[in-house]
């Protein structure tokens, strides 16, 4: 019988209760403790929305969602592996747990759908440098998969949909968000901002948009400048020019989690109301099926085709 293939899903992770957020905190600034201050500020945004984000449980879905379909397809069977980015079990916990279970071959595939050297780009150099110091398994790695049809397909339905949520949806003005990163990146040939392009641009066209607008979200508070502008100023600017419905499609993340249940849903609507304005947010990915069916498309892609770098 042929070894099954190793699923490595990848995932941000989040802290399972208030204590874990300074460690949580920590690892995110590579080892650094942050001050109280920061510290308070995002406790009090994870109390804001109901002491826990739901992401552990919504990427478990994700991940045992798209596994089933892959055990069900007729194609090599798969072994589920979780690997976190910032929690237990680590990126490096899971390639150590395939090896262990002599596993050959895996695939590895980040919960995030468009690539940046600074996000996607890190969870994988953590999965080559642990299968590489272990001699195995030989990883094949997903690299970006917002252009996956059924993805697009289901990106476009969900902002038809909060479009038709709006009064008037041809007045309507939708704003492809993604969380920002430093803007060094654009110094180093980043395929990030051009990915977000790629796939908002792809809805619009779908969906005939006459309004639309790229924003960033979430911008740490590190010192140095991040990608801009933010969400927040967008709607502010989008106001002055006479736009009363703005639909939010935060079309970088996949989960219902703190950058959006907090960052759009508290913090943008808070502006939104102040300006007058009446903000609908898509619907996020979650375990929807055919979301999981699209990343099972491209984890099956990958292996017929290898690393697509
Ligand atoms: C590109 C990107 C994604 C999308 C791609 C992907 O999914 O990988 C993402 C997702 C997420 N980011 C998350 C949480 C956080 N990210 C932080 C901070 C940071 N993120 C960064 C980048 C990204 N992050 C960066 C460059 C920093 C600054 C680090 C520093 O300071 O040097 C901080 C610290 C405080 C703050 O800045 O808010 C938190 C709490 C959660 C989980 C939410 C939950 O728990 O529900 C998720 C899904
Ligand atoms: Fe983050």
């Amino acid at each position: 019988m042929t070894k099954p293939l190793g699923l490595l899903v990848m995932a941000y992770g989040t802290p399972r209760n208030l204590d874990e957020v300074l460690p949580y905190y920590t690892h995110i600034r590579r080892g650094r403790a942050p001050s109280d201050e920061q510290l308070a500020d995002l406790v009090g945004r994870y109390q804001a929305i109901g002491g826990v984000s739901p992401l552990t449980q919504i990427t478990d879905a994700q991940a045992r969602g798209i596994a089933a379909i892959l055990n069900s397809d007729g194609g090599r069977p798969v072994r589920l592996y979780q690997g976190m980015k910032h929690t237990a079990p680590y990126i490096e916990d899971a390639v150590a747990a395939m090896h262990a279970d002599g596993l050959d071959e895996a695939i590895g595939i980040v919960l995030a759908p468009h690539y940046s050297h600074m996000s996607v780009g890190g969870y994988q150099k953590a999965a080559r440098e642990k299968a590489e110091q272990l001699e195995g398994p030989k990883l094949k790695l997903v690299n970006q998969w917002h252009l996956e049809p059924a993805f697009l397909d289901i990106l476009t339905s969900r902002v038809r949909e909060a479009l038709a949520a709006c009064s008037d949806p041809s007045k309507a003005v939708v704003v492809f968000s993604a969380h920002s990163l430093p803007e060094r990146i654009l110094q180093m040939n980043d395929p990030y901002v051009t990915q977000l392009h790629e796939s908002g641009e792809e809805v619009a066209r779908r969906l005939e948009l006459k309004h639309y607008r790229f924003g960033w979200q979430s911008a740490g508070q590190t010192g140095e400048p991040w990608m801009g502008p933010d969400i927040l100023d967008v709607l502010r600017s989008l106001k002055e020019e006479g736009y009363e419905e703005v639909v939010s499609c935060s079309q970088g993340f996949v989960a219902d989690h703190l950058e959006v249940l907090y960052d759009i849903d508290i913090e943008a609507q808070q502006v939104a109301k102040e300006l007058g304005i009446h903000l609908v947010r898509t619907r996020q990915m979650n375990d929807d099926k055919a979301f999981l069916q699209a990343l099972a498309d491209a984890v099956r892609k990958c292996e017929r085709q290898g690393v697509e770098e």
